[in-house]
């Protein structure tokens, strides 16, 4: 049965004077795979950490897993929500093993301390890796590995608890171009998987839109321009006056693929 995964009502940030998101309202129901996309600046990233409980907005309410942020727990919450970030691959402390790194992803903490983890969750964190093309790099120190395999790590990493919300933001930033279309291959095919969970995606790139996501948001400004299902909302209209120039855009139909360029 479908249902409401998170929902911003009228949510808006602000920071040391600066108004980083407003008049914010989103509804991403269960089965959605939503790409968030914008400029530099637009506020794609506080947007995500809203979502992900990391960020309490300054105002109107954020609904997320059938809970209303603050009034719960949001660390009971985390280990249901699975999130890579560059903020986040930046914590993570010096010297951590990769197999450490995805494990420590059940908890939603970074660092391994105290947590006992059996041999099934060591098997998991495994398989994810193996999933994400980088199994051989379990036993790796993570400040050791490239760009494209620190992403892969934390994808695995984010997909450890057998979350019901993936948050990916810029998950292909870095990547060389073969890099790119093999980690997009993967997210399309954990998107297609029955039990994939909810997802949501942020990127500058209509090319980095893995098939079968069924959404999108575009934000200009700390505000949404546009939103809804992908076909219906990605027009050369919108993109252009959320990046501020005059663009084309294009669906490649036959392998559900977009694209987009200046009009020259
Ligand atoms: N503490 C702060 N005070 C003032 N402005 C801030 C603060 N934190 C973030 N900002 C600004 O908020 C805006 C939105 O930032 P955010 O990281 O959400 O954008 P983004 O869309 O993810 O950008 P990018 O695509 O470059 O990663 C940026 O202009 C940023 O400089």
């Amino acid at each position: 049965m479908a249902g409401e995964v998170l929902q911003l009502t009228g949510v808006g940030v602000r920071r040391d004077g600066a108004t980083l998101l407003h008049d914010v309202d989103w509804t991403v129901e269960e089965d959605e795979r939503w790409a968030v996309i914008g400029p530099n600046g637009a506020g794609k990233t506080t947007l995500l950490q809203v979502a992900s409980t990391l960020l309490f907005p300054t105002e109107g309410t954020v609904e997320l897993l059938g809970e209303r942020l603050g009034k719960v727990d949001v660390f009971e919450l985390r280990p249901r929500i699975g999130l890579a970030s560059a903020a986040l691959a930046e914590r993570v402390p010096a010297g951590e093993k990769v197999l450490d790194l995805v494990l420590t992803g059940s908890y939603a903490v970074l660092g391994r301390w105290t947590e006992e983890y059996d041999s099934a969750d060591v098997g998991r964190a495994v398989r994810l890796l193996e999933q994400l093309g980088v199994g051989e790099l379990a036993g790796r120190r993570f400040d050791t590995l490239s760009e494209g395999e620190r992403k892969r790590v934390q994808i695995a990493r984010a997909l450890m608890p057998d979350p019901e919300l993936l948050l990916l933001d810029e998950p292909a930033a870095g990547l060389d171009l073969g890099g790119r279309e093999d980690l997009l291959q993967r997210l399309t095919g954990l998107a297609a998987s029955f039990d994939a969970p909810t997802s949501v995606l942020v990127t500058h790139h209509l090319e980095e839109i893995p098939p079968g996501f069924t959404h999108v948001m575009l934000v200009r400004e700390g505000g949404i321009v546009a939103q809804g299902p992908l076909e219906r909302v990605l027009t050369k209209e919108s993109l252009s006056e959320t990046f501020g120039l005059p663009l084309v855009v294009e669906h490649h139909a036959d392998v559900d693929r977009w694209s987009a360029r200046a009009v020259r």
